[in-house]
């Protein structure tokens, strides 16, 4: 077996779900040029959240990129599409590619440094359907990414490297929580393009 190949990508989740690391999908030097047009071009903004009543303005700014002008609502707040920009469908060609997966739809965040995270959730809101698959690429400062099993609470850690691909399928959001653990060492900014399904609205 070759343990260096492209190809040996296997399953970080041990049941209940699949979440395929590819590892690097875009040179080094492609995904930093793509982090660099992104920070100039996307219009970021904080994102907001209803939370036990309360509204909370997230440090972490997002923007969110469809097919059509969906309306998509998560964390009892609801986002409209902007249409996607050249640089954003050269990006969505390729994570198609090596997912075999169509998306409709993209959720840009952007980490200014470590400060910045995501805290645990699942993506299982109504409007991505039951058993989606969600592509996530990274750009930028490579951070951990950390998944919790609802049940048994068994943890998995993973990388993810500036320009790398990890696909969440299955029953992945059902069982498993996921969170972006923030890590005060980093001092870059990373963006992840979560490609999303957006099924109905
Ligand atoms: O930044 C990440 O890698 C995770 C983002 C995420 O979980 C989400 O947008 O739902
Ligand atoms: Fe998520």
């Amino acid at each position: 077996m070759d343990l260096f190949s492209n190809n040996d990508t296997p399953n970080i989740l041990p049941y209940d779900g699949e979440a395929i690391y590819y590892g690097p999908v875009l040179t080094a030097d492609a995904a930093r040029a793509y982090c660099a047009l992104l920070l100039e071009t996307i219009p970021w903004q904080h994102d907001e959240a209803i939370i036990y009543g309360k509204r909370i303005i997230t440090k972490r700014k997002v923007a969110w990129y469809g097919d059509e002008d969906y309306a998509y609502t998560y964390s009892n707040t609801t986002k409209q599409a902007l249409p996607w920009t050249t640089a954003l469908l050269e990006l969505k060609k390729e994570v198609e590619k090596v997912s075999e997966t169509i998306f409709n739809s993209c959720l840009i965040n952007l980490y200014h440094d470590g400060n910045e995270g995501m805290s645990w959730h699942s993506d299982d809101e109504k409007a991505l359907g039951k058993n989606t698959v969600i592509a996530s690429l990274s750009l930028g400062a490579e951070r951990k990414f950390s998944f919790k099993h609802r049940q048994t609470k068994e943890k998995r850690d993973i990388l993810l490297q500036n320009g790398s691909l990890l696909v969440m399928k299955g029953s992945t959001q059902t069982h498993w929580i996921h969170s972006l653990p923030k890590s005060v060492k980093i001092k870059h900014p990373r963006i992840n393009l979560t490609f999303r399904t957006i099924v109905y609205q």
